[in-house]
């Protein structure tokens, strides 16, 4: 797997069927300030083979979103269908387990294990779920992700850069239909994110994975087919094939003084 990325081969395996669906979602946070509607009524459609990047002011619900959408929280109300699977209305453990098998997760802060190889961190996600542990899968991915000769170091031998690109093999060692990544590049300088956003990037195109990812940075979203932007917990902007430009400019039009406005 190189590293670079481009324009997407536009639909190579996107064949309109939804990855994941969102439904009239809502969610309410109860605090001693009251109530917050973090998710007033989103619905939104994601098409498998997909990458959207999910934008939007500081509080605006993104990564209440990203939670809902992958089954790390609940809505208060409203639906959440994952590869047409009502996950809503899954019990805790039948979610844990879907979760472990069916989706990939990359965070800001890597969240890999100190204390384990970087083979094993890969292998993590096989062996919470019970499934048999794939290493030669394992190293295949950490050979795609650019570390081939690193399976036996441990994550605090590594750079920020190198742990991202660990924690993306994680994220795709159980082939999950959907990786969310909340601010993956969030830690990066900008060659290392462009790194990994190749990475996320080639999960798309030569794997068929649907890519959700949350991020501040236009350039970021640039890479992704599609962005969506929230402004107080509702959808209110897309943009298809964006440029960086493009994704700064209606960011300025919902941050701006005449934010109210443009939202
Ligand atoms: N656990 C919580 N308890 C109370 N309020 C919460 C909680 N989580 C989120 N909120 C509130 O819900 C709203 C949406 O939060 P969310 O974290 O989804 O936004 P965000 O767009 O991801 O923000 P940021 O870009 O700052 O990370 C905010 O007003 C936030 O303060």
């Amino acid at each position: 797997m190189t590293t670079e990325h481009g324009r997407p081969p536009a639909g190579r395996w996107h064949d309109g069927t939804p990855a994941v669906e969102l439904r009239a979602v809502r969610r309410t946070y109860k605090g001693r300030q009251g109530t917050v509607e973090a998710l007033r009524g989103v619905d939104l459609v994601l098409g498998k083979g997909t990458f959207s990047a999910v934008m939007g002011p500081s509080g605006s619900g993104k990564s209440s979103l990203l939670q809902c959408a992958a089954g790390l929280d609940r809505p208060e109300s409203g639906t959440v269908l994952l590869g047409g699977q009502d996950i809503t209305a899954l019990g805790e453990n039948r979610l844990t387990r879907l979760r472990r098998r069916r989706v990939g997760f990359v965070f800001q802060s890597f969240n890999l294990l100190p204390s384990l190889t970087v083979l094993q961190n890969v292998l993590l996600p096989q062996r919470l779920s019970g499934e048999r542990q794939d290493r030669s899968r394992a190293r295949e991915l950490l050979a795609q992700v650019g570390l081939p000769d690193h399976a036996d170091r441990r994550p605090g031998q590594l750079s920020g850069g190198q742990q991202q690109r660990v924690a993306v093999a994680r994220a795709l060692i159980t082939r999950p239909e959907v990786v969310f990544a909340d601010e993956p590049t969030g830690a990066l300088d900008t060659r290392t994110a462009q790194e990994v956003l190749g990475l996320l990037r080639q999960a798309v195109d030569v794997m068929g994975a649907t890519v959700v990812m949350v991020t501040h940075d236009p350039a970021a979203a640039s890479c992704a087919d599609r962005v969506l932007f929230l402004a107080d917990g509702m959808l209110v902007d897309e943009l298809s094939r964006p440029d960086a430009r493009s994704v700064a400019g209606r960011m300025a039009a919902l941050t701006g003084p005449s934010a109210g406005a443009a939202a």
